[in-house]
């Protein structure tokens, strides 16, 4: 391997120290403690690695956690209920409710119902419009972890060819508009692109976000890339046990880029300590305070 690993341990650890002592902060200048509640509804495999991840990042950063496990076949307005409640609870500053859920609801309501200011998730169209307007945002988690990934070894991004494969609104949308806010020249490339290894091979800044194992290969990657790997895929590894991979084929990328994220122990980690920030700024803008600059 050649590539430069960025490595999210200590990427992340310096975000969650930086909340940390915001925490502490507002603790002991306004008697404020963030407050995070987390609803997971059925037993998603995904969701459930980042509710026992995140609570614990929670506690550590002296934020308060409140977790609220439903039953699969908890109803649509049951849940809404709930979510109605956690709005107007002033010890709790965000609401995240784990995706997916059961089929029976809908996503989007549930979105809709979480107050703007309390969508750590930064899912809400109040959200996603601000950002894609140039607004100040809640901002989704993963995307604000992907770039702060990729400023440690590239400060500036102005003018670089982005490609982002995958246009979900949890990740591929949102990192774009970063990107785009970042000066790049963005594309999004999805299941209905042609040729996507020629697209790819344009990237000087490659976010890989589809949910498919390894589906990047080292052969569309251009030399000296930056590749950025979303995917968390859960696959077989023998004897019924399980391991993590990505979205790009490791090995063979890391020969060709110049720097790249693993998984485990890359976005992921990331993902939790910005949902951390997003919390203290959740929390500090519910209390009429400026946001900190994490
Ligand atoms: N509303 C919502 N927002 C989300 O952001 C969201 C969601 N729903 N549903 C599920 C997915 C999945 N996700 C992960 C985040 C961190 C790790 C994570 O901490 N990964 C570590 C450890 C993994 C391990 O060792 O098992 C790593 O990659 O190194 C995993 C998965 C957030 N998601």
């Amino acid at each position: 391997m050649s590539a430069t690993l960025i490595d999210g341990k200590p990427i992340s650890a310096a975000v969650k120290a930086k909340v940390a002592a915001e925490a502490a902060r507002l603790a002991r200048d306004h008697g404020l403690v963030p407050g995070l509640a987390v609803v997971l509804v059925g037993e998603d495999p995904a969701s459930t690695v980042y509710v026992r991840n995140k609570g614990k990042a929670t506690i550590e950063a002296g934020l308060r956690s409140f977790e609220h496990k439903l039953p699969e076949h908890t109803s649509e307005a049951e849940l809404l209920a709930l979510i109605a409640r956690l709005n107007a609870d002033p010890t709790v500053h965000g609401i995240l409710v784990q995706l997916p859920v059961p089929a029976h609801i809908d996503s989007q309501a549930v979105i809709q119902a979480i107050s703007p200011d309390k969508d750590v998730d930064g899912l809400h169209p109040m959200n996603s419009g601000r950002l894609a307007s140039g607004l100040a945002a809640l901002v989704p988690c993963t995307p604000l972890g992907c770039l702060h990934m990729l400023k440690t070894v590239r400060p500036q991004l102005a003018g670089l060819e982005a490609v982002v494969v995958g246009r979900s609104n949890l990740v591929g949308k949102p990192v774009a508009q970063l990107l785009l806010a970042e000066n790049c020249t963005v594309t999004i490339a999805h299941s209905r692109t042609r040729d996507l290894p020629a697209v790819c091979r344009r990237a000087d800044i490659l976010v890989a976000a589809v949910g498919r194992p390894e589906m990047l290969r080292g052969d569309w990657v251009k030399p000296g890339a930056i590749v950025i790997d979303v995917g968390i895929n859960r696959v077989p590894a023998g004897e019924g046990k399980t391991r993590l991979i990505g979205d790009v084929a490791f090995a063979e990328a890391a020969e060709i880029a110049s720097a790249i994220t693993p998984v485990p122990g890359g976005v992921g980690l990331m993902t939790v300590a910005c949902l951390l920030a997003n919390t203290l700024k959740a929390a500090s803008m519910q209390a009429g305070l400026p946001a900190p600059q994490i």
